[in-house]
């Protein structure tokens, strides 16, 4: 691309003010979780695969972690089943499981490989069931029934949540020139396979090798308040509050719900961002303002 004299200094600007962005994340790995709902504009997927390459060429490891709800419930539609949610999960039948692997594990995890391949990067996509790297345990959720004093665990089918994460698996990828690509089905000691909210993926994964960032790029401004104002900062207390009075609930519930277990657990900071702005993923990186809502766990939250 040629540039004018005027926009060449305005770009030689730009990179040398990420000088500082770039020596702090040189070497350190961010989990980035790619949401099905941000998945929507070609232009904007093309845009997300070239930054995790940049990301890469200078040194920063990155991870994806990718969902796909959207594009399980377009399948299970064409095939007359219908999509039922509990608390956000999936309620996962062994007819909707062969679905979700073949959606998530086939179509949506080699459509960002390939992306990131196109974009000059090499990505291999894996799932929890390459080399067990993603040991997964049965997950009841709790539902408040008509009638019922107290909330029941309800069976919602082949729903897993992540008992553990094979860190040298992952932290392998860190030596290498190897972008992992993650789809999020988990496997049990015996082999069954386990459909895994991708948000508690990534926390988990994120936990695992100790990141420095966990972004969860979604299809909304941030964490919003009644009025739809997005609370640019949270805390532990803060979180408990909002889901108390409603506030937070259906898919946000397992994105706060990872992004808080993850700060506790050590990684630095956790985001909720809005994957619809371009480059998103770049300008929480190499940006102060940040875009989104970030999860800290601090008492008083940092706004
Ligand atoms: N307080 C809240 N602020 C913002 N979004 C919320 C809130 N509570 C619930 N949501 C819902 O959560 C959705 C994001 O979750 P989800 O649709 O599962 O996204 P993804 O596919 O990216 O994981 C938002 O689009 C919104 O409908
Ligand atoms: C148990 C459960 O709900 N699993 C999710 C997995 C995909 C996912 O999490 O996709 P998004 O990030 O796009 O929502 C599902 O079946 O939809």
């Amino acid at each position: 691309m040629a540039f004018s004299r005027e926009s060449a200094l305005d770009v030689a600007k730009v990179l040398s003010e990420s000088l500082p962005y770039i020596q702090r994340f040189a070497g350190k790995t961010l989990v980035i979780k790619y949401g099905g709902n941000a998945m929507t504009d070609e232009t904007l997927q093309a845009g997300f695969a070239r930054d995790i390459v940049l990301m890469k060429a200078i040194g920063i490891n990155p991870i994806v972690v990718h969902g796909g709800g959207p594009q399980i419930g377009d399948m299970l539609a064409k095939l007359n089943i219908e999509s039922k949610f509990i608390n956000g999960m999936r309620v996962t039948d062994t007819a909707t499981m062969d679905v979700v692997e073949m959606i998530l594990g086939g179509q949506v995890n080699k459509e960002i490989v390939n992306l990131i391949c196109e974009a000059g990067g090499k990505a291999i996509g894996i799932t929890g069931k390459d080399s067990r790297f993603i040991k997964a345990k049965k997950l009841f959720v709790k539902q408040q029934v008509e009638g019922a004093t107290a909330p029941e665990q309800v069976d919602i089918g082949h729903v897993g949540e992540v008992a553990s994460v094979d860190t040298e698996f992952l932290k392998w990828f860190e030596s290498s020139d190897l972008i992992p690509v993650i789809a999020p089905i988990g496997v049990d000691e015996e082999g069954h396979a386990y459909n895994i909210n991708a948000d508690l993926v990534a926390g988990k994964v994120a936990e695992a090798v100790g990141a420095e960032k966990l972004m969860l790029l979604t299809n909304i401004s941030g964490v919003q308040d009644k009025q739809g104002n997005v609370l640019t900062g949270l805390s532990t207390a803060q979180v408990d509050a909002l889901i108390a009075d409603g506030t937070i609930y259906g898919g946000m519930l397992p994105k706060i719900s990872c992004a808080l277990s993850a700060v506790n657990a050590g990684v630095t900071s956790a985001h909720i961002i809005d994957g619809r702005v371009p480059h998103a993923t770049l300008l929480e990186i190499f940006t102060d303002t940040g875009v989104g809502t970030l999860i800290s766990n601090t008492k008083a939250g940092v706004q």
